[in-house]
């Protein structure tokens, strides 16, 4: 789809490149000429993309929740083009059993941490022009019975998004929200047949692959997305428009 060696030249971070969305991510960043910089708390996985993205790609274990160590990592990479915070997650739980410290560890992961890491390459980012992507979860702001904190957290990380793209002009910022992607990830936290009634449910009736994703956080890093920024983009198969799928039996809880 993309040109071939459109993003030649360019410098990614991408957190969460030791699996799923990460990993193909990385994957068609280095393919299209970019160099990758993977992060995330498992070497061996982060090993497992190096062995398969081949030159282009280098990574180093960082949990992005130690602000010290990964704030000076960033800082010490330099000028970058395109930060991707993928790095994310969260358990599935009714709102009422979510204790303060379980709300508390998933709105670290997907808010606090992920804003860190946008401050710590903000001067890099600013000295190229660069682009942020931040993952997130289709329609947060409609609600998603099941994922009270991290809806939360995710709502938040979109109005930093459309903060930031009003207060630094000089780098464009975006969310990517993709429905239902099949990694391995989320078959950890939901079973399939579970799966299959959420993608059934969407106005296309389909899922999305990771090498969409992977697809359009590259397209956002060129030239294409010039005349964006601050936007919310989902990926969601349309199932934003019906209603956020709810992930508990009952939604009452
Ligand atoms: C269609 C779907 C769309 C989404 C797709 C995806 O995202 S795909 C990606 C899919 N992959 C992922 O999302 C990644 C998987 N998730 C994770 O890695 C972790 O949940 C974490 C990083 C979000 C938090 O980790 P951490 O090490 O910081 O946390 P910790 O262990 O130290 O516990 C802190 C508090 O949380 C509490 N608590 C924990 N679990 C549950 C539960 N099930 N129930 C209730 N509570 C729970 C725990 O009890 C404790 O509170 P307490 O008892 O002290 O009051
Ligand atoms: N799959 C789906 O349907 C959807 C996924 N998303 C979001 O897309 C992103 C990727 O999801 P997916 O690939 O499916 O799931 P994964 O669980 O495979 O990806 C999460 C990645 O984040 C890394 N990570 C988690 N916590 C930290 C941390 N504290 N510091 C550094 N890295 C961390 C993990 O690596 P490690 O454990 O080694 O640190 C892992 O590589 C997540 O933000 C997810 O919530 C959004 C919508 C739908």
């Amino acid at each position: 789809m993309l040109p071939d060696g459109v993003l030649r030249g360019k410098t990614a971070l991408v957190s969460g490149a030791g699996s799923g969305i990460g990993r193909a991510v990385s994957l068609r960043l280095v393919e299209l000429g970019a160099s990758v910089v993977g992060v995330g708390r498992r070497a061996e996985r982060l090993a497992e993309t190096a062995s398969l993205a081949g030159e282009g790609f280098r990574y180093q274990a960082l949990d992005i929740r130690d602000r010290a160590a990964a704030g000076a990592f960033v800082a010490g990479l330099g000028g970058l083009d395109l930060l991707v915070n993928n790095a994310g997650g969260q358990f599935i739980a009714p709102a009422s059993a979510i204790s303060p410290r379980g709300f508390a560890a998933v709105a670290d992961l997907n808010l606090t941490a992920t804003a860190s890491m946008i401050q710590a390459a903000r001067e890099g980012l600013a000295e190229r022009g660069g682009r942020v992507v931040n993952l997130s979860l289709s329609a947060p702001e409609r609600g998603i019975p099941g994922l009270a904190h991290s809806a939360a957290a995710r709502a938040g990380i979109a109005a930093l998004t459309r903060t930031l793209a009003r207060q630094w002009p000089g780098i464009r910022l975006f969310c990517l929200a993709p429905g239902t992607v099949l990694t391995e990830g989320v078959g950890e936290e939901l079973p399939p047949e579970q799966l299959a009634r959420i993608v059934a449910k969407t106005p296309l009736g389909r899922d999305t692959s990771t090498a969409e994703v992977a697809e359009w956080v590259a397209a956002l890093g060129t030239g294409i997305a010039d005349a964006v920024s601050g936007s919310l983009i989902e990926l969601d198969g349309g199932s934003g428009l019906v209603a956020a799928a709810s992930l508990n039996e009952s939604e009452q809880a």
